[in-house]
């Protein structure tokens, strides 16, 4: 984790070489769910490992790379490694081959509210989110008024955050996850696809930070969402590339199986 200013660069680029990601089963020398398992139609491959556990091979030998300006969907049926990907991506999975290289500075955003202190009040989670984020203390103090602003959450911004509600915790999270220039973006399709009243608003907020970002990664199963948000797109199936491409493109050949 980075503590202090970021520095932006130019030029974002994002690559993987030869990825792959295997999460081992434990008690998976269980028969029954060994074949249970394997009557899965959809997921990661099943394989045994050196001790002969059973281990799901979420995502294999997969290479792609991303410059400034992609836009990039990540496609694909449940279990087909997206989520996995978005990981690695991250630096939160440790691949078990290959290798994952970055130029710019990488914001994922889920877990948004991961690190958030319900003891201390909201103003003070704002600032230790913000250096989290790899703000400084001045650059947070620069955009406290932006973020308090947005939260509408007034005087409880003094008090402790372990009285918000679910909602109030979410405006919080939110204000601060987005109030800064991000480089590599990594995104989960929620955060896009809005349906509360907040969300209306937080549509605005997020298409600007969105625009902002040199390199934009989401994983989505909205074909809309897709289109409005990205130029390209990753087909995963079964924890590899299938096709990559122009959006359009792609998502016609993979809504055409989809039909099939
Ligand atoms: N922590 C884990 N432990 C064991 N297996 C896992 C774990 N996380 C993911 N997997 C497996 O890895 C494969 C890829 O999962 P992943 O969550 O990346 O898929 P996804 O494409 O994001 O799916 P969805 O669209 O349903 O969210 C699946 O077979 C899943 O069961």
């Amino acid at each position: 984790m980075t503590i202090g200013t970021i520095n932006a660069v130019e030029h974002s680029e994002l690559s993987l070489k030869n990825v792959s990601v295997s999460f081992p089963i434990y008690h998976g020398g269980s028969r029954s769910l060994k074949k249970s398992l394997l009557f899965r139609s959809s997921g990661g491959q099943l394989a045994s490992d050196a001790s002969q556990r059973i281990t799901v091979e979420a995502l294999r030998n997969v290479s792609l790379g991303f410059r400034t300006g992609d836009r990039v969907a990540l496609i694909g049926n449940n279990g087909a490694g997206k989520t996995t990907l978005l990981r690695v991506m991250a630096g939160i999975y440790e691949p078990v081959s290959g290798e994952v290289r970055s130029r710019g500075r990488i914001s994922p955003m889920f877990d948004i509210s991961l690190g958030i202190d319900g003891d201390i009040s909201g103003y003070d989670n704002i600032r230790l989110r913000g250096l989290i984020l790899g703000l400084s203390a001045k650059e947070i103090e620069e955009r406290m008024e932006d973020i308090t602003a947005f939260t509408e959450l007034g005087d409880y911004l003094d008090i402790p955050v372990r009285t918000y509600s679910s909602g109030m915790m979410t405006r919080l999270t939110f204000a601060v996850a987005t109030c800064f220039e991000p480089e590599i973006l990594l995104m989960d399709e929620w955060i896009v696809a809005g349906d509360a009243g907040f969300l209306v608003k937080a549509q605005h907020r997020i298409e600007n930070f969105v625009e902002k970002a040199g390199i934009l990664v989401l994983a989505s199963h909205s074909t809309e969402i897709c289109k409005r948000w990205c130029n390209k797109a990753v087909w995963m199936e079964r924890g590899e590339v299938k096709l990559t491409g122009d959006i359009d493109m792609v998502l016609d050949s993979y809504n055409a199986v989809a039909a099939a």
